[in-house]
């Protein structure tokens, strides 16, 4: 599998606060990776290295296989969709398209404009007329329809609402179907964007402590949901990561592999086994200290 980026000890201090600390990874060609963590983990730092924008204060990078910095060959790859993108105060959204159609070598213009119909995006209005949301969308249409072989969306989606977002991840899908890119998506909006996630990589306090594939991350918890006092039985011992009840029944999602003893039981209590959804998992994961979790997450 080839590799699209390939990050090994990235490190950037500014001043005494480090926002990333020997980080390590490779994205691999054609693939959707979600880049997950609370606020002020070092997911725009990330972003920012990737895109030659920042330089780190150590480690190494290639990107495309060349160092990225000052580098068209690899920069015309790129596009970076960030959540606060400046235009110029004159610009209009068409103005935007032209531009881009300019940048981004695979740019598929009717792909565009089919996304502007979605977006119910206005062509000829100015863009500081636009609404935070429309202002948004027009990041995702240049995004999407830039085809470009590395696309990253920092956050796409401030004032987005929940059809328009519900849109994006069908479109983004649908055209990754057709013309597979690597995709890295920065979000907080975990549940929302797992079903179009491939692999996860989770930053926590600037130190990567996820980076899995999304089914096997999936796989490392599970919820029981039946009688409450069954489930209490059947999840005794184990490392509880949510519960909630409601009526007689309790819903329990605990750590953990389940083997066919294990799934004969809870057959046998009557218990219903169901994934683990990925925003609790996470939760869990980051809710403690950086490097007890990424012990545990191993
Ligand atoms: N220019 C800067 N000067 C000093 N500290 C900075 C600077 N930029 C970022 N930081 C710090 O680096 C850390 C990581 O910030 P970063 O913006 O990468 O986080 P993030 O994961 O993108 O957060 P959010 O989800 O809130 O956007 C934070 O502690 C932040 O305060």
């Amino acid at each position: 599998m080839s590799k699209v980026v390939e990050v090994s000890r990235l490190t950037k201090s500014y001043g005494n606060v480090t926002a990333i600390h020997e980080v390590t990874f490779s994205l691999e060609a054609d693939k959707i990776y979600g880049l997950l963590g609370r606020n002020g983990a070092g997911k725009t730092t990330i972003m920012h290295i990737l895109t030659a924008q920042l330089f780190a204060t150590s480690g190494e990078m290639k990107v495309f296989g060349e160092e990225p910095y000052e580098n068209n060959r690899v920069l015309s790859q790129i596009c970076f969709i960030k959540e606060s993108q400046k235009y110029p105060d004159n610009y209009r959204i068409i103005d935007v398209l032209k531009v881009a159609a300019m940048l981004f070598p695979n740019w598929d213009a009717g792909f565009a404009n089919l996304l502007l119909e979605d977006f119910r995006l206005p062509l000829k209005r100015k863009v500081k007329k636009l609404s935070r949301g429309m202002l948004s969308a027009v990041g995702i249409v240049v995004g999407l329809a830039s085809r470009a072989p590395l696309t990253i969306f920092d956050e796409p989606y401030l004032g987005l609402d929940a059809v328009a977002r519900g849109l994006f991840y069908d479109r983004l899908i649908e055209d990754y179907a057709l013309h597979p890119r690597t995709v890295l998506l920065s979000t907080h909006l975990i549940d929302e964007v797992s079903r179009i996630l491939e692999h996860v990589m989770v930053i926590d306090n600037g130190k990567l402590i996820i980076n899995e594939d999304a089914e096997v991350l999936r796989g490392r918890a599970f919820t029981v949901v039946g009688l409450s006092s069954a489930v209490e039985a059947f999840t005794e011992g184990r490392t509880v990561i949510d519960r909630e009840s409601f009526g007689g029944l309790v819903s329990i999602t605990v750590m953990g592999h389940l083997d066919a003893r294990d799934k004969k039981e809870a057959q046998e209590l009557g218990l219903e086994i169901a994934p683990v959804s990925l925003q609790q998992l996470i939760v869990h994961l980051t809710n403690g200290k950086a490097d007890r979790k990424a012990v545990d997450a191993r």
